[in-house]
């Protein structure tokens, strides 16, 4: 499993990333490094032409030298500073899209019991922004990083050896207490900036939820409702996104503020040097020309170090999503089998992770390899409960489920899973078109078997009136087909599959009776000699079944053939007689 990989760590995945392609990025700041000596040249040239001026020496040649030199300083400066930020722009992409990669591989291998304490719009916060907050601080941040602080050295070497080292050490007196303000400031921006992006978290699941229930929203005339809880969390959102720019404004604004004090007092003193004739006019002006030059890398230092702040804010709330290990694993040694469809469940008691009381207790039952289970019981009893042990999708305790003998614990979890066809009760579809929703169980899955499948489901008369037939895109989560329709292209799909294991979670409550019959009896021809666990409200459902269980409260309290249950006069033999009154009557 991929949770047993060290490097899902965004750290590990950052340190990695940058040793891969050591060479990459050392040809790309080594372009940046380039332009920038290409361009501190600028000065120098103009200071020199400045004292071939002063000493009355200038002459066309000498222009036009001038001229030739300062061109050629530009072109290189554009040509090797865009490439390196390309280059860097690249790299960070590259980044972007291998954490997101692994991000969603990490995902993958958590349990369904991880996604009910987190919600979508948190998950989806943590994709987007986080990942492109630490992006635009590799690509962006790294080139004027690296630019800025070339440019810094490069100045100051500059100006020591040609200008005045006394004059250079002097002026550079202020920028000694930039470290500290960097110190001091940053736990500050790092913390605004978590805050902000939990913010933006709460509105992202927000919004999820609103649109996703946009049918009950509007059918409800809750418009209004809405729309004030989502103010209330722009609120709170732009309240925390202004602490972050007030942190940020302020942190930024004083570096140049350190820079500006530099440049009074190189003005104030060079001034002085070159009045008293200890340094060249031409000296002079290259310094100050100099001096305009650190003053935009002082300023972009601030900027990126806030970058960085808040990137480091960003993989802080990674990790913590990366740390979250997976709970339902492979065994150790698994045992290796050819799964039959046997099923064997003793189980004494089942809490959910996070549930207060036990959802099932004492339930144990028997179905060989091919049999039919039935399984009904009052909204709430632990129906869906007892079919999510079968492929672990909740982790039974040890010893309780077994498959063809074997605890479903000790059985690799892809063989278990793949043995297994299961339509939840929500039936769910991706937004695509219904031939991928069907083949989604089967790779490769030919026309013939999807049409087999749709038409095994009930639902081959009505995709073939749809005007694209099996290309018809279903809408977000199937919204564009009906209850029954959306149910049926998830049967379809299990039929698809043809596993050894198929349950049926509710799966035929939205269809009507006819259509539920001619299923019914797709599932009795299919299905021989495959074990079949079928929920259902509607008793007419599992009336065929081996075995029917009668599940209240998280007990079984009936068990046996549908004769035999009518026969006991008990709870089942009570709802037959209610839901068969009730037919009458419709
Ligand atoms: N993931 C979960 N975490 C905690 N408790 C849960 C979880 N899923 C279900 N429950 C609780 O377990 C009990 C049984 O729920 P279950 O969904 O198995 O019932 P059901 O018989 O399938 O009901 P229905 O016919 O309405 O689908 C309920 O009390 C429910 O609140």
């Amino acid at each position: 499993m991929r949770g047993e990989d060290t490097i899902e760590n965004p750290k590990h995945l950052l340190r990695n990333f940058l040793s891969s392609r050591k060479w990459a990025y050392a040809l790309s700041l080594l372009s940046i490094v380039i332009s920038e000596f290409v361009m501190v040249q600028f000065p120098n040239l103009l200071g020199n032409f400045t004292n071939t001026l002063q000493t009355h020496h200038l002459s066309r040649a000498v222009v036009l030298h001038y001229s030739f030199l300062l061109l050629v300083v530009g072109v290189l400066y554009v040509l090797l500073y865009g490439f390196g930020q390309l280059r860097n722009g690249q790299l960070g992409r590259q980044f972007e899209y291998e954490l997101r990669r692994r991000l969603f591989e990490h995902w993958e291998s958590l349990s369904t019991a991880y996604f009910r304490k987190r919600s979508i719009g948190d998950l989806l916060n943590h994709a987007l922004n986080d990942v492109r907050t630490v992006r635009e601080a590799l690509s962006g941040g790294l080139n004027i990083l690296t630019n800025a602080l070339f440019l810094l050295t490069a100045t100051l070497i500059m100006t020591f050896r040609t200008v005045s080292p006394k004059l250079t050490l002097v002026s550079m007196i202020p920028l000694v207490f930039l470290p500290l303000f960097v110190i001091w400031w940053g736990p500050r921006i790092r913390n605004a900036s978590r805050r902000a992006q939990e913010a933006l978290s709460d509105m992202a699941d927000l919004t999820e939820e609103s649109i996703s229930a946009i049918r009950l929203v509007k059918a409800t005339a809750n418009e209004h409702i809405e729309a004030h809880r989502f103010e209330r969390r722009v609120d709170v959102i732009v309240r925390r996104q202004m602490s972050v720019f007030r942190q940020s404004a302020m942190f930024q604004s004083i570096i140049p503020f350190l820079g500006s004090i530099s440049f009074s007092i190189a003005l104030l003193y060079g001034g002085y040097l070159t009045i008293t004739g200890q340094i060249h006019l031409g000296g002079f002006v290259a310094f100050t020309l100099y001096l305009a030059m650190i003053i935009q890398p002082l300023q972009q230092m601030g900027f990126v170090f806030n970058q960085f702040q808040r990137a480091s804010a960003s993989l802080a709330r990674l990790e913590v999503l990366f740390s979250e290990m997976p709970d339902i694993t492979n065994p150790e040694n698994p045992v290796e089998v050819d799964i039959q469809g046997a099923v064997t469940v003793s189980l004494p008691k089942f809490r959910y992770p996070d549930g207060d009381r036990d959802a099932l207790a004492n339930v144990s039952f028997t179905a060989a390899a091919g049999e039919t289970i039935g399984i009904v019981g009052r909204t709430g009893a632990g129906k869906t409960t007892l079919v999510n042990l079968l492929p672990r999708i909740f982790d039974p305790p040890a010893g309780s489920v077994f498959v063809d003998g074997h605890d479903v614990r000790t059985l690799r979890l892809e063989t278990l899973r793949e043995a297994i066809a299961y339509v939840p009760q929500d039936g769910f579809l991706f937004s695509t078109t219904i031939r991928e929703n069907i083949g989604f169980s089967k790779e490769n899955a030919t026309e013939e078997e999807i049409i087999r499948a749709a038409q095994s489901a009930s639902f081959w008369n009505e995709i073939e009136e749809f005007p694209e037939g099996l290309d018809t895109v279903v809408g977000e989560r199937g919204v564009s087909l009906s209850g029954g329709q959306k149910q049926r292209a998830a049967i379809a799909r299990a039929f698809l599959k043809d596993a050894p294991i198929l349950i049926l979670d509710d799966s035929l409550s939205a269809v009507d009776m006819n259509t539920e019959k001619r299923i019914i009896a797709a599932i009795r021809e299919l299905r021989q000699g495959k074990t079949t666990i079928i929920i259902a409200h509607r008793l007419s459902a599992i009336r065929h079944a081996d075995q029917i269980l009668v599940l209240d409260d998280g007990t079984l309290l009936e068990q046996g053939t549908h004769e035999e249950l009518l026969a006991h006069s008990g709870i089942y033999a009570s709802m037959v007689a209610l839901q068969e009154g009730e037919e009458a009557l419709a």
